[in-house]
């Protein structure tokens, strides 16, 4: 045969459950966006046509809304790994399953004095605004033994309006841009960690715990770190992580850095004292990097925008 197939997966991508789970009154919100990857034994289907060892991705999106009810969400890679635990040890053919999960979170509305009299609550129960913040991820994969865990986040837009300088720099003859003592230091954080658990007999992380600190070191590296480059940033928020949560070995980050220039109002006769700007959407640096526990694999993907 002059040709042969290469790596090849399968499964149905985009699974949008939203569970509610009912506590009298008091509901709670999971809504994630769930992909399925499955590969293993699937040479025939590829060559021949043979559906024998192929379940087919209409079961397996069957599978992400059954487990939601069977089993609940608890956290998104506890749910993750319920699935991908389930592929591998129920399928003879497939040997490894990826699950990749989207969360969009959702903060209850709170109620105004005179309703909550009313109702008798400090807020409403089962009214939801949907969080613009970030989109939480978790990746989760499984080959029958060893388990990989990376999660992260996307869309987390921070700004720092002061405590930023950017001088010192190389300058060519193509060299424009002005030293800056204090400018303004905005990114719109996309960033993956890698968990160091990776047996089931072992304790498995506390998700829910282990994503809100983590989240938390981030921003408060963001905030506290006096930056000379988004690249010093990057490292203190990763080094922070790193630092405080034993559970993870590596964190990687894609920041674009978002411009915001001094506008010039000279024209109008008008001084400019750091106060008006420009927000420019493109061009943009990207400032990308890994921050890894000394000793430790570097395995996140270096181009992780589809992981
Ligand atoms: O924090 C920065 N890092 C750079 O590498 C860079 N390059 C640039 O033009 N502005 C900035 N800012």
């Amino acid at each position: 045969m002059p040709t042969i197939l290469g790596q090849n997966q399968y499964g149905k991508a985009e699974n949008r459950v939203v569970k509610i789970t009912r506590d009298g009154a008091t509901h709670h919100i999971k809504d994630l966006n769930v992909s399925v990857a499955l590969s293993g034994d699937m040479d025939e289907v590829h060559y021949s046509g043979s559906n024998a060892n192929v379940l087919p991705t209409d079961t397996t999106k069957n599978t992400v809304f059954a487990f939601a009810k069977e089993y609940g969400i608890e956290s998104a890679e506890q749910f993750g790994i319920h699935l991908a635990r389930h592929f591998v040890t129920s399928q003879e053919p497939i040997h490894q399953a990826r699950i990749r999960i989207e969360e969009y979170s959702w903060e209850r509305i709170e109620t105004s004095d005179a309703n909550s009299k009313f109702i008798g609550a400090d807020e409403v129960k089962h009214s939801f605004v949907r969080k613009g913040q970030e989109t939480r991820l978790t990746q989760i994969t499984y080959d029958g033994e060893k388990w990989e865990v990376v999660s992260g986040l996307k869309d987390l837009v921070v700004m720092n309006s002061t405590n930023s300088e950017f001088w010192g720099y190389v300058k060519d003859k193509y060299t424009t841009l002005q030293e800056a003592y204090d400018r303004i230091l905005a990114t719109q954080v996309s960033s993956r960690w890698r968990f160091n658990w990776t047996d089931d007999e072992q304790k498995m992380p506390n998700w829910e715990k282990s994503y809100e600190q983590t989240r938390k070191h981030m921003l408060q590296a963001f905030a506290e770190t006096y930056s000379l480059s988004l690249q010093q940033t990057l490292y203190q928020m990763g080094a922070r992580i790193i630092n405080n949560r034993s559970e993870i070995d590596e964190v990687r980050f894609s920041l674009p850095n978002k411009h915001h220039f001094l506008v010039d109002l000279e024209p109008f006769g008008l001084k400019n004292d750091n106060e008006v700007y420009f927000a420019a959407d493109r061009p943009y640096g990207l400032i990308e990097a890994t921050i890894l526990r000394d000793g430790c694999e570097a395995r996140i993907p270096v181009d992780m925008t589809n992981l």
